[in-house]
């Protein structure tokens, strides 16, 4: 799975919006918008201040999410990527830490170098392989030599990420990360979970998340992801885990006053949509398997776990990903690419089967378009 390009928002300009009546967002399940639900739990939660003291809508999210987790205590910020930036650097808060993680993670790719760039954190990449794990014993080979402290960083967390999005939202199994955590466990080191789409693993592998997370010391979820909410993401793991978050959450600049108003809700997304999940796997294969029908397009369907499908454009098809992805987009049909041959779509709780169907039929006809034009026709 390619990375992907530079990414700017599809802006949609005036025209586009008169010509389709509805649009297909599949860049992401970051796209969708709140629900009247969400909305009026926001309008009717009870808020506080939660620097001063505590927000009482949040400290009930926070309680529920870490029983959900199976983990002491949970925090609240505006973000994923906030919510590994933190957690990495808890675990690794002395100076010359080193952190083992995927080379095709989030992490290390999409979150701007932040824990070298603000933590000073090292990070030794390992190869991350099409499922989305890393060889345990290439990890192991990774972990630096206390003895060579002359020389070396010192290894103090591994992160894993589940589910693996630039692998196609790939589930990593509890046994696996079961082996992780014994391996760190061995050498004295901690294990982060980037569990942006815990949930969506949790629903495909019929596993229930905390048993999932059961070997980490942190993870981060992501409410804001397939779960639906506007905003919002979860750190759970130890009460002494938490305290040290909570300040660095602060000195980040993410601390905030009545921030029940946006944990309301978050809250309505954990409660209503952890079951929309399965229906959202369900439309990712009936995507694929319609793709995988047009001529010119590929899909790996044993890629297809959860809610994202990477399709290849075939060589032989001389078309290129941007003139397909425009011409989508004047149908109402948005996508993301991710390399030159290659393009993201990821279903959420706001696409229905008939939108599948409808971009579908778009994208056999986009393609029909392209090669009568390539054939001069
Ligand atoms: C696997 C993964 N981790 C972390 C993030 C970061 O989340 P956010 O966009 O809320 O910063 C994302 C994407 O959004 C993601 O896909
Ligand atoms: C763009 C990327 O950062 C985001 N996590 C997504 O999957 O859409």
């Amino acid at each position: 799975m390619g990375s992907f390009l530079h990414f700017h928002p599809l802006g949609l300009d005036f025209q586009l919006k008169k010509m389709v009546k509805k649009i297909i967002d599949l860049r992401s399940d970051t796209v969708t918008k709140p629900t009247e639900a969400m909305i009026a739990a926001a309008a009717n939660a009870d808020v506080d201040d939660d620097v001063l003291g505590y927000d009482p809508t949040a400290s009930r999210f926070e309680a529920e999410i870490a029983r959900i987790s199976g983990k002491e205590a949970a925090l609240f910020v505006p973000s994923g990527t906030m919510a590994n930036l933190i957690s990495v650097l808890v675990h690794c808060e002395v100076r010359g830490s080193e952190v083992i993680l995927g080379d095709n993670c989030h992490i290390n790719i999409y979150e701007n170098g932040g824990i070298s760039t603000i933590g000073n954190v090292h990070s030794r990449t390992v190869k991350n392989n099409s499922d989305g794990t890393m060889d345990i014993d290439l990890i192991e080979a990774a972990i630096r030599d206390p003895q060579g402290d002359l020389y070396y960083p010192s290894t103090r967390l591994i992160c894993l990420e589940n589910t693996h999005a630039n692998v196609g939202g790939r589930c990593i199994t509890a046994e696996y990360t079961d082996k992780v955590g014994e391996l760190a466990k061995k050498h004295g080191v901690k294990l982060h979970i980037d569990g942006a789409r815990i949930f969506n693993a949790s629903t495909a592998l019929g596993v229930p998340v905390h048993r999932l997370v059961q070997a980490a010391d942190s993870v981060s979820i992501c409410l804001s992801k397939g779960l639906g909410a506007p905003i919002g993401s979860v750190i759970v793991g130890s009460k002494n885990f938490i305290a040290k978050a909570k300040i660095l959450r602060k000195t980040l600049g993410g601390g905030m006053r009545q921030v029940g108003f946006i944990c309301a809700p978050a809250y309505v997304a954990l409660q209503e949509n952890v079951g929309k999940l399965e229906g959202d796997h369900k439309k990712a294969k009936i995507f694929a398997d319609g793709l995988n029908r047009i001529s010119g397009l590929r899909v790996d369907k044993s890629s297809v776990e959860t809610n994202m499908v990477f399709f290849d454009i075939l060589e032989d098809s001389h078309i290129m990903v941007d003139q397909l992805c425009k011409i989508l987009k004047e149908h109402g049909v948005l996508m993301m690419p991710v390399s030159t041959s290659s393009i993201r779509i990821v279903l959420h709780h706001q696409i229905t089967e008939s939108d599948v169907q409808y971009a579908i039929s778009c994208t056999q006809q986009a393609i029909l378009q392209l090669q009568s034009e390539r054939n001069g026709k």
